[in-house]
């Protein structure tokens, strides 16, 4: 479960990149982030995984606060963010285990986990090579191997689709699917609105830093009198006057 309760970030100052915002995701449940380029998507995501700092508001995760119990709020999640451009010297099997070492995930499991995520990601042949040489798709497979490792309840994906092949999407959105209905949480951002509309249980719209809708794609089309696509009405909610 995530809850955010007045959660603002302004950068320099200036304008609030996040403004106000409130959300609650429960267990059970994929939660789709949307919004256009520069609404606040990855800043609410840096928040909340605690990279950077609100200037107000809380931010929990499965009840831990991320301010004042930061390494128990930090177990609770599996973070990956919006660039896979990270430790090009790894290969893929050593970024993997050093994220199960860190994770502490045990010995006795974490090779069966490795070769089962690599088989599910097409990566097994990839693993002996550093992540250099990878492509960006492959890159970010790697990533979020090194996330699901060690089984993390919560998982917070910042555009986890963007440069993934049809099967691996496949993979990864049956995987979303399975995790949210074994009880857990998904939250993640996209900017492809038809996944969204067949995937999230519920979507937040956040435009210039606030939350323009937030609920089922049933209640959105409810609430605009409306039974158009997701994307005619994300479109709608977000056209500048
Ligand atoms: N480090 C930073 N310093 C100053 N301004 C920033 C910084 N990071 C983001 N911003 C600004 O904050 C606002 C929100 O940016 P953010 O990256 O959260 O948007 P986003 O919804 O993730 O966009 P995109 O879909 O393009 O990734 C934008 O106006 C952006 O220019």
């Amino acid at each position: 479960m995530i809850e955010l309760t007045g959660v603002t970030k302004s950068y320099n100052n200036t304008i609030k990149a996040v403004d106000n915002v409130s959300l609650t995701i429960p267990k059970g449940e994929i939660f789709g982030f949307l919004g256009p380029n520069g609404a606040g998507k990855t800043t609410t995501i840096k928040m909340i995984t605690g990279i950077i700092r609100p200037n107000a508001g809380q931010i929990k995760i499965n009840g831990k606060d991320i301010a004042t119990d930061t390494l128990e709020a930090k177990r609770q999640f599996g973070y990956v963010p919006d660039s896979p451009d990270m430790f090009l010297r790894l290969k893929g099997l050593e970024y993997v285990s050093f994220m199960a070492d860190i994770y502490e995930v045990p010995r006795e499991v974490r090779s069966a986990r490795i070769l089962q995520l690599a088989q599910r990601f097409d990566m097994t042949n990839a693993l002996g090579d550093t992540i250099q040489s990878y492509s960006h798709g492959m890159r970010q497979k790697i990533m979020i191997m090194g996330v699901l490792v060690h089984h993390p309840e919560v998982w917070i994906l910042d555009e986890p689709l963007t440069g993934l092949d049809p099967r691996s999407s496949y993979t990864l959105k049956e995987m979303m699917r399975e995790h949210a209905d074994s009880g857990r949480t998904v939250f993640f951002s996209t900017h492809v609105l038809e996944v969204a509309e067949k995937l999230c249980d519920r979507v937040a719209i956040i435009n210039r830093g606030q939350i323009l809708f937030c609920g089922t794609f049933a209640e959105m089309q409810q609430h605009f009198q409306s039974n158009v696509s997701l994307e005619s009405l994300f479109l709608e909610l977000t056209k500048h006057e």
